[in-house]
């Protein structure tokens, strides 16, 4: 039943979109080193992101606002060089894709320069020019909608989304029209569990859900919450994998990998 768990070859794009054709579970986690991606592949995790929470649980900073490309760069070469089965995705960090040159520049830098194999970037409808031009470069994209921590400043803190009609109606199209603009991949943040699962069955595109329920196609955490070693809050969708087994870190990652492909996790207390 989880053939995608024992793997020889790179997790491509084409990979997970059977593995949602199939209804298996994608297994995303992030990472911003090589001895922890070193781990993840190990233990069978499908998709690594480097994500921009690495200005948050690795810089000590209050928000992802600070991260440049260059700290994007940096992390990425390093997980690159700790795994290589694991689709490597790659966060564009706040304002790198202000204007289509610089999102286009910054995009190649996380390629060439970080290794990473598609790039992550926040927004709906305002950002399908820039989806349809790393489309046209060959530049896989995965899309973000939901709760967008770039734009904590501007929305005044972290809270779930999609939770009215009109919302969510909205997130729809916007997960509609990334698709159809070329994204490959969609992450779900901090939205109602009913908003995930209508959106995942909307869509061709696998979705990876983070407090999104756990019909998405699949998970994303961050790596620090499910050890248990995050500064600070703990968002409410996360949950402490190293707890209640005798495994350490290889037995947390193996635990996570296990709960999201049987579908165990995410469970009510994750979800909105
Ligand atoms: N450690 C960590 N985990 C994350 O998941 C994460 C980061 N850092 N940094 C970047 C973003 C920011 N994220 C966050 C941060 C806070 C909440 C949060 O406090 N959420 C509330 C929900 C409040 C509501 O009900 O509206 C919660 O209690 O979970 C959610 C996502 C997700 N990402
Ligand atoms: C939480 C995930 C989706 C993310 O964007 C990050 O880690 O930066
Ligand atoms: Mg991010």
């Amino acid at each position: 039943m989880y053939t995608e768990a024992i793997r020889s070859k790179p997790v491509t794009v084409a990979t997970l979109r059977r593995m949602k054709a199939n209804g298996e579970k994608i297994v995303v986690l992030t990472a911003y080193d090589a001895s922890f991606a070193g781990l993840m592949e190990a233990a069978g995790v499908d998709v690594i992101l480097v994500g921009d929470s690495l200005g948050m649980v690795v810089q000590g900073r209050d928000s992802t606002v600070p991260v440049s490309v260059d700290d994007m760069v940096y992390h990425c070469s390093m997980v690159a060089r700790g795994s290589h089965l694991p689709l490597l995705i790659a966060d564009l960090p706040f304002m790198s894709y202000a204007t289509l040159d610089q999102g286009l520049r910054n995009a190649a830098r996380l390629m060439q320069e970080g290794g990473a194999r598609m790039v992550k970037l926040e927004g709906g409808s305002e950002v399908l020019g820039f989806v349809r031009a790393l489309c046209h470069n060959g530049v896989p994209v995965c899309a973000h909608l939901g709760l967008l921590p770039q734009s904590v400043h501007k929305v005044g803190g972290y809270r779930v989304q999609g939770r009215d009609e009109v919302s969510a109606r909205r997130m729809l199209d916007d997960a509609l029209a990334l698709q159809d603009a070329g994204a490959d991949l969609l992450v779900l943040e901090c939205i109602p569990a009913e908003l995930g699962t209508r959106i995942s069955e909307a869509l061709e595109i696998p979705t990876i859900g983070i407090g999104a329920g756990v019909d998405c196609d699949g998970q994303v955490l961050v790596v620090y919450d499910i050890l248990d070693i995050t500064l600070g809050h703990r968002p409410k969708f996360s949950r402490n994998f190293i707890a209640g087994q005798e495994g350490g870190v290889r037995g947390a990652l193996e635990a996570y990998v296990r709960a999201v492909r049987q579908g165990e996790f995410p469970a009510p207390e994750h979800s909105f």
